[in-house]
């Protein structure tokens, strides 16, 4: 996949940084969102950038390492979450729901048919073969994830969306995602893995162990991102960089989820650099890895509310704190508009 990605427009971050600082407020003040607004500046070009609505796109698909026991759930999981999503019942739906959002369902691998036409269909295969045992796709096929992947936020960017939330649905994900981020950083499984849905401590051991074999078997190498891929992926990761992918390239901003989402970043990173430019890290999850994936992506995350759950509900959850940063900049008096006196020379400089 190759992504010709536009890089930020520095002039309006400082623009942007600028006419904060002329707000009626202490320089700085603000904090976080000072810093986000800037972001948004520099991602969009735009001074005063719109961010709703946004756009969420649920990646579903199946792990053949599921067969491994490696998820307090079984497999089927998978698709009957994808019906809850059809359904509206899933906490990515409420979330959605609250922001205005719009949200699209895709099939990129579920192992089994999906019978819903309110799910997009573009499965690439029924799940991946268990990489413990053997290569979970062909590098062919992990390129096709990756496109469906890109052409659905294209497509979702074409019907309005203006920031981009990527989530996933796909039991076993946590040990693909913690497989992928054990080959690009130096830290030990033993603080890359963790509990992912919720198994016991004794199942922890066995998933780092399945885990090392998998590595030891495939040796795969990041800087062969298809084969990497290909090797110890999963098609809804593939699919989620793939569209991280196309939105940086229309500078539309990315707002990153938990664990896999994050991961699929710097999946997405290994075929685009600059690509993380256009992300924001929504929020932490509890999974250790996610606080490793963050430090690798050098993004902090705005939220830390314990939450561990994936399809997009962290990024949803921290969405309303865009729409903060955006009504500072599109709503507050400035200094001179509203006659208040700036601070004296021994006040705080704006950064
Ligand atoms: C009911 C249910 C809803 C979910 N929504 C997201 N996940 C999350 O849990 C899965 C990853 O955890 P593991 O690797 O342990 O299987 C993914 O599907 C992720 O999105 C869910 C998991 C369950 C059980
Ligand atoms: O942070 C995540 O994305 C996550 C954590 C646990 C389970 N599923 C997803």
């Amino acid at each position: 996949m190759n992504a010709s990605i536009p890089p930020i427009r520095r002039e309006m971050v400082e623009q942007a940084r600028d006419y904060i600082n002329q707000l009626t407020k202490p320089p700085g003040s603000l904090g976080r969102l000072e810093e986000v607004a800037a972001a948004l500046s520099g991602m969009t070009g735009e001074l005063l950038p719109r961010v709703t609505p946004p756009g969420v796109l649920v990646f579903a698909a199946d792990h053949g390492v599921a067969e491994e026991g490696v998820s307090a759930y079984p497999a089927e999981v998978t698709a009957q979450m994808v019906y809850n999503f059809a359904n509206g019942g899933a906490a990515i739906n409420a979330f959605s729901r609250q922001i205005g959002a719009l949200l699209q369902v895709i099939d990129v691998g579920v192992a089994v048919p999906i019978a819903d036409e309110r799910v997009i269909q573009k499965k690439v295969r029924p799940g991946t073969n268990n990489f413990a045992k053997t290569e979970a796709m062909t590098p062919s096929e992990a390129e096709q994830a990756l496109y469906v992947g890109y052409e659905q936020a294209a497509s979702i960017i074409e019907q309005g969306a203006r920031t981009l939330i990527v989530g996933e649905m796909g039991i076993g994900n946590t040990t693909v995602a913690s497989a992928l981020l054990a080959t690009l950083s130096e830290e030990p499984l033993e603080r890359i893995v963790g509990k992912g849905s919720g198994i016991q401590e004794e199942m922890l051991a066995h998933k780092r162990d399945v885990i090392r074999r998998a590595l030891l078997l495939h040796r795969p190498d990041p800087a062969k991102p298809l084969e990497w891929l290909s090797k110890i992926g999963g098609l809804e990761i593939a699919a989620m960089a793939g569209a991280m992918l196309a939105a940086a390239e229309r500078r539309i901003p990315i707002l990153l989820d938990g664990f896999i989402c994050t991961v699929a970043a710097l999946v997405a990173r290994q075929f685009a650099v600059n690509v993380t430019d256009y992300m924001i890290a929504g929020h932490r999850s509890q999974e250790p890895g996610h606080s490793i994936a963050l430090r690798l992506l050098e993004k902090d995350p705005l939220l830390d509310l314990g939450m561990r759950l994936g399809e997009g509900s962290g990024a949803a959850v921290a969405f309303p704190l865009l729409i903060s940063a955006m009504a500072m900049v599109n709503e507050m008096a400035t200094f001179a508009s509203a006659g208040i006196s700036t601070a004296n020379a021994k006040g705080e400089k704006g950064r």
